[in-house]
């Protein structure tokens, strides 16, 4: 604070008189006088006379006064202070101001009280105004660093989107969201366009999700922000609502007032654009802003350029290897492709020991055709042509084009050639409604030839070569037929498919029938059961052993069908014995088929369940009086199923019995685990029991073993005297064989069980 000086304090008013005067005594309000000599102006300054002299001699002029009283004076200059200390010391109430000669004013104790205290006034008005703008400043430092705080959050997520060398996902949001709040905007979107010039991005920041979806996207094309894609420039408006362009905002869109909008464009190609409206101070954007966004704009068009680029270049490739890998008429594997699979193929067949089949299918009279309809329409054919092969064909298999009229079909995994031959019959069979081409009604038809891996050849080269001279071999004979390379192969296949053609049609011309062979109690020589067998007298093949066709039955599934049909026979045919009075049972073959059939969701119960139950159903016949025969394989196969269905069969009341017994390879330890009635020892052993004493040991331990395990043992096969007096002293309970009665029809069936009832009655 600056020094106080007496000049600061001087008196007011002092009143200038003459020395020969006299002062107004009477006067309320007594003032300092200076007294002066001759003029009160230019005279010379004789004292000062304070009120309380002028009380104290109310009669004396101020010349009297001024004598009476030594006038003590300080400079102007001087400190307050030394003013002060004069007063005091000579009990003054105010001393004379000269600057040398002249008067200056007076100083007394009260102007001095009263200048310090306007002056500390003064400074208590200061240091109010100071603290009032100390603290406007402060709060302007405050919110200057809040908002540089803001700002560097906001370039520094600006920069991690930046960072981005490819899209994803978060990268158009965090990147709006922080253009957003670096340039201060209340509303914030980019948009991104696709090939086709649509809008294929869209993200925004500043309006809730509801609202955008109600506002839908934001208009581009023909507005001001289609103006930013067409022109690939910028725009910067203090007020959007006044540009001519406007085309004002969508229903519910809210009010907004200054636009900033730059286009994302990279050498000339515009990505989309970035627009932001409406700064939070109110105030427009300014030439900075447009800078940041449009330097925002530039890197993120980097990123796209470069996705861009990277999806030609994938584009690029994918065609490449499409070119390499297939054929660019019909869209099937090419030679190349067909390499690659065949070669998995075979080393799959390999390790799991199974065959290949390679078809080579050439079209027969392709040329013809192609003259006649053009090559346009030749082209057109030939894709239909791979489609129809297509679609004869499972997952797994593979059709290729070699060139031409050239197919080859691979089929991995074959467990029998015959599957070849079947595919090959149902492409025959696929040609034959004709193709309509270009108005063209066009018949084609191919001439296969068929090779297997490992047969014909070990390698694709090899098969290929073997398959095509089978094709010429298949033109040779007339075309539009198929031929397998080995005439062996070609044999088998040709029975197999005469086989399944008069199977299928055997049952519905009835010529299939169930024949009967009893079972005779070797105790009682009384018939306990009947085993049903089943014969086929084919109308074109004569009579054909079950041996030959039940395992191609087995094979092509139609097993199922003509199961159920025995077990349905067989019941019906029983039952009708009962009624004539002769409860004996009926022993039904199942084959391993029958079980391991898939339960689907249209079956509330295991098929073979449904299939038995029906036929006790439809014929009445108790299901004690029914056996059913099923060899050990049946047993050892998923253990789980067939236990459980063999469990269900028993609580039905059904007998079950093991057919073939000694012939597997089983542990015997099942025979505790199932629910067997029965065991018949396979005709191999009773065969030689007479002579063999390997073959009367295994015997005698069957029956040993049955014995303690509370089974019945029957021995099958019988067809001698000497047979049957060895299994008597073996202890064997039942008997089955020629030396009794060989298979018996229907008719004859009922006439023997009366005869044999009469014999042991
Ligand atoms: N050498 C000789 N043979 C005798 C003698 N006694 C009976 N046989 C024959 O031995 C076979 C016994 O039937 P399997 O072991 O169940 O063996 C049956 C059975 O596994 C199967 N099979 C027969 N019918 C059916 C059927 O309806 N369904 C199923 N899944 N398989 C059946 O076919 C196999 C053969 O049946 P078949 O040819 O009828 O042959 C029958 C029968 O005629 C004999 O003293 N000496």
């Amino acid at each position: 604070m600056e020094r106080l000086l007496v000049r600061d304090c001087l008196c007011d008013p002092v009143v200038r008189v003459l020395e020969e005067e006299r002062p107004d005594y009477a006067s309320a309000n007594l003032p300092l006088y200076a007294v002066f000599r001759d003029s009160t102006t230019t005279g010379a300054f004789c004292g000062l006379v304070a009120p309380q002299d002028i009380i104290q001699h109310p009669n004396w002029i101020f010349a009297d006064l001024t004598e009476h009283r030594e006038c003590l004076s300080v400079g102007p200059t001087a400190e307050v202070r030394r003013a002060m200390t004069l007063m005091n010391q000579q009990g003054l109430e105010a001393l004379a101001v000269l600057d040398g000669p002249n008067f200056v004013g007076a100083v007394s104790r009260q102007s001095i009280l009263e200048t310090l205290l306007k002056r500390e006034r003064l400074l208590l008005l200061q240091s109010r105004r100071l603290n009032r703008s100390l603290e406007t400043e402060r709060n302007r430092i405050r919110s200057w660093s809040d908002k540089l705080a803001r700002l560097h959050e906001a370039s520094r997520s600006l920069l991690t989107v930046l960072k981005h060398t490819s899209l994803q996902n978060d990268l158009f949001e965090t990147g709006i969201d922080a253009l957003t709040r670096l340039l201060e905007a209340r509303y914030g979107a980019i948009g991104i366009l696709d090939e086709a010039g649509k809008l294929s991005h869209f993200v925004y920041t500043g309006i809730s999700p509801e609202l955008a979806q109600r506002i839908g996207q934001f208009p581009q094309g023909k507005g001001l922000l289609g103006v930013v894609i067409q022109d690939n420039v910028s725009l910067r408006l203090a007020d959007l609502s006044t540009h001519p362009s406007s085309s004002g905002f969508p229903a519910h869109h809210p009010p907004m007032k200054s636009l900033l909008a730059v286009p994302i464009s990279h050498q000339g190609h515009v990505y989309g654009r970035i627009y932001l409206c409406d700064k939070e101070n109110g105030e427009p954007f300014s030439a900075n802003d447009e800078e940041l966004a449009l330097s925002f704009a530039y890197s993120l068009s980097l990123i796209l350029d470069n996705a861009r680029e990277i999806e030609e270049v994938k584009q690029a490739r994918k065609s490449l290897n499409y070119m390499a890998h297939f054929d660019a008429l019909t869209g099937l594997p090419n030679r190349t492709l067909l390499k690659d699979r065949f070669e998995q193929a075979i080393s799959h067949a390999h390790r799991s020991k199974e065959k290949v089949g390679v078809l080579f299918l050439d079209l027969d009279n392709f040329k013809v055709v192609n003259d006649t309809i053009g090559h346009t329409s030749g082209d057109a054919l030939l894709r239909a042509v791979a489609s129809r092969i297509g679609q004869c064909l499972r997952d797994g298999d593979t059709a290729a084009r070699l060139g031409g009229d050239e197919f080859i079909v691979m089929l991995p995994d074959l467990s029998e050639v015959q599957d070849a031959a079947k595919v090959a019959g149902k492409i025959l069979e696929s040609l034959h409604s004709s193709f309509d081409i270009d108005r063209h009604e066009v018949f084609v038809s191919f001439s296969i030839g068929i090779s297997v891996y490992p047969d014909d050849s070990k390698d694709m080269e090899g098969l290929l070569a073997n398959a095509d001279s089978a094709m010429y071999y298949a033109k040779k004979l007339g075309k539009n037929n198929y031929q397998f390379f080995t005439p062996e192969m070609n044999r088998t296949a040709q029975n197999y498919m005469k086989l399944e053609k008069h199977l299928r049609r055997a049952m519905e011309q009835g010529e299939i029938e169930l024949y009967y062979q009893p079972q005779i109690d070797l105790a009682t020589g009384k018939v306990i059961c009947m085993e049903a067998l089943i014969r086929w007298f084919s109308a074109e093949l004569g009579a054909v052993p079950p041996g030959d066709f039940i395992p191609f039955a087995e094979e092509s599934g139609l097993i199922l069908p003509i199961g159920a049909w025995v077990l349905k026979t067989a019941c019906a045919q029983a039952k009708l014995w009962e009624t004539a009075g002769l409860a004996i049972r009926v022993a039904v073959n199942l084959s391993s088929r029958q079980f391991h059939q898939v339960q689907t969701a249209q079956h509330a119960r295991h098929p073979l369940l449904d299939a038995v139950l029906d036929a006790l159903d439809a014929s009445g016949l108790p299901p004690a009086l029914l056996e059913l025969e099923i060899t050990e394989g049946i047993l050892m196969r998923q253990l789980d199923s067939t236990m459980e269905i063999l469990n269900i069969l028993k609580d039905i009341g059904v007998r079950i019995s093991i057919d073939d017994f000694g012939t597997g390879y089983s542990s015997l330890s099942y025979l505790k685990r199932f629910p067997i009635d029965v065991l018949k020892i396979d005709k191999s052993f009773v065969n030689d029991i007479t002579k063999d004493p390997n073959d009367k040991a295994i015997v005698s331990a069957i029956t040993v073993m049955a014995q303690q395990l509370k089974l019945e043992v029957v021995a099958e096969g019988v067809e001698s005297t000497a047979q049957m007096t060895y299994l008597r002293e073996l202890r064997c309970n039942y008997v089955q064989g020629y030396f009794f009665s060989k298979p018996l029809a229907t008719g004859q069936v009922l006439p023997f069980l009366r005869q044999s009832a009469a014999a042991t009655d």
